[in-house]
């Protein structure tokens, strides 16, 4: 049978993977607590490895206020557009308070502008999946986990997240959630543990008083969606062996029995040795082979970034899995055309390696936990 123009078009741009680059949206990035310059970081590492001709690049459009509405609440995104215009903030206090825009999530200016800015990135990309103008599209400014319908949370202001798997389910029936953040994903666990249409996966650090505090093992979806939510709950220095073992175990098992027919992965890299946040000692090798697991699978995957507060390690990381992703070797020396070169000194080295901290993670944590996880299906 003749292939079509428009088939043909699109089966062309099947293989292919977009990226967002969009230099409004890096600058409304940098308004996030602690990652102010990290956006730009990142984008000009990818292109000093000359990794944007490989990519189809495209611009942001802004989230429609419809679109944020069809997660977050009518209070919560009109109280955002009356902050921003309103000059004497005094007299919100306490509705500052109740929408969380206080502590790890101050107001920042515009905030209405910026909230559109950030959701509307990875919309842009769950629109393009949808259309099929590519199979793969990546977005480091998003993945925002913690962000819930009614309020902010752990510097997410808007679950980009929600609305981009909120998009996707137009066209795909069974979207798996991948979340590699140090800190669970709350607020996407959250937003669908109710459904089976999406299964939400997070491997996290899961410690009393450590930050969300939810996500045990005991935590697998309600109602419809029980067993549909999978966590994965860890001490802190989980290396790479153990990491990737445990999810090569738990993703095969979820690509088997879920069949996912799309895929949205959140590479926070708060996970990786020398960030401040201290939990793992992972590096962006460990991470790779868990994306490799997934783009082997072959159906339509957004990439997200999220955590990361070490910038350098995080541009590098990000590179890394970029590079993962288009499935090319780059070298680990940074080249000396990068703009921001001495940002990685004394090593200049693409290369992170594991700290010596020890490994909380006995092998008997790991079989339990592959176990417990492994055999919940027999449920359903
Ligand atoms: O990374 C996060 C947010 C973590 C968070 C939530 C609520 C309150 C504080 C935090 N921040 C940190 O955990 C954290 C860890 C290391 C370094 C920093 C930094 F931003 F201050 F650098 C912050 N989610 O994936
Ligand atoms: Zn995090």
């Amino acid at each position: 049978m003749k292939m079509s123009q428009e088939a043909k078009k699109t089966k062309l741009y099947s293989s292919r993977v977009v990226y967002v680059c969009d230099l409004l949206l890096f600058k409304e990035c940098d308004k996030i607590p602690n990652i102010c310059g990290r956006a730009i970081l990142v984008h000009n590492l990818i292109r000093a490895y000359d990794l944007l001709s490989h990519m189809h690049l495209i611009p942001s459009e802004p989230a429609s206020e419809d679109i944020l509405l069809s997660f977050h609440s009518r209070n919560y995104i009109e109280f955002l557009q009356k902050v921003e215009e309103s000059s004497d903030l005094e007299n919100h206090e306490e509705d500052l308070l109740e929408f969380g825009l206080a502590y790890d999530c101050p107001l920042v200016e515009g905030i209405y502008k910026f909230v559109q800015s950030i959701a509307g990135a990875s919309i842009t990309c769950a629109q393009v999946l949808v259309d099929g103008l590519a199979r793969i599209a990546i977005n480091w400014c998003g993945g925002w986990h913690h962000a819930q319908r009614d309020e902010a949370e752990g510097f997410c202001y808007v679950n980009d997240i929600v609305l981009a798997i909120h998009k996707l389910r137009e066209k795909f029936s069974r979207i798996l959630y991948i979340d590699f953040d140090l800190h669970h994903g709350n607020g996407v666990e959250n937003a669908f543990s109710f459904s089976p249409h999406v299964m939400t996966l997070s491997l996290h650090k899961y410690e009393p008083g450590f930050y969300p505090g939810s996500g045990g093992l005991s935590d697998v979806g309600l109602g419809q969606g029980r067993y549909y939510t999978v966590n994965v709950p860890l001490k802190e220095g989980v290396r790479d062996d153990n990491y990737f073992t445990i999810f090569q175990s738990i993703a095969n098992k979820v690509w088997s029995t879920f069949c996912p027919n799309a895929v949205v992965v959140q590479c926070g890299a708060d996970c990786i040795n020398g960030d401040p946040a201290c939990g793992f000692n992972l590096t962006p090798r460990g991470i790779g082979r868990c994306i490799e697991n997934v783009l082997a699978w072959n159906v339509p995957t957004l990439f997200l970034g999220g955590g990361g507060y070490n910038l350098p390690n995080t541009a590098r990381c990000w590179t890394y899995l970029t590079s993962i992703i288009l499935g090319l070797q780059i070298t680990s020396s940074i080249p000396d055309s990068n703009l921001d070169f001495m940002c990685y000194s004394p090593d200049f080295e693409l290369d992170i390696v594991r700290g010596n901290r020890s490994d909380l993670n006995t092998a008997e944590d790991m079989k339990h936990l592959t176990e417990t996880i492994c055999s919940e299906y027999h449920h359903t």
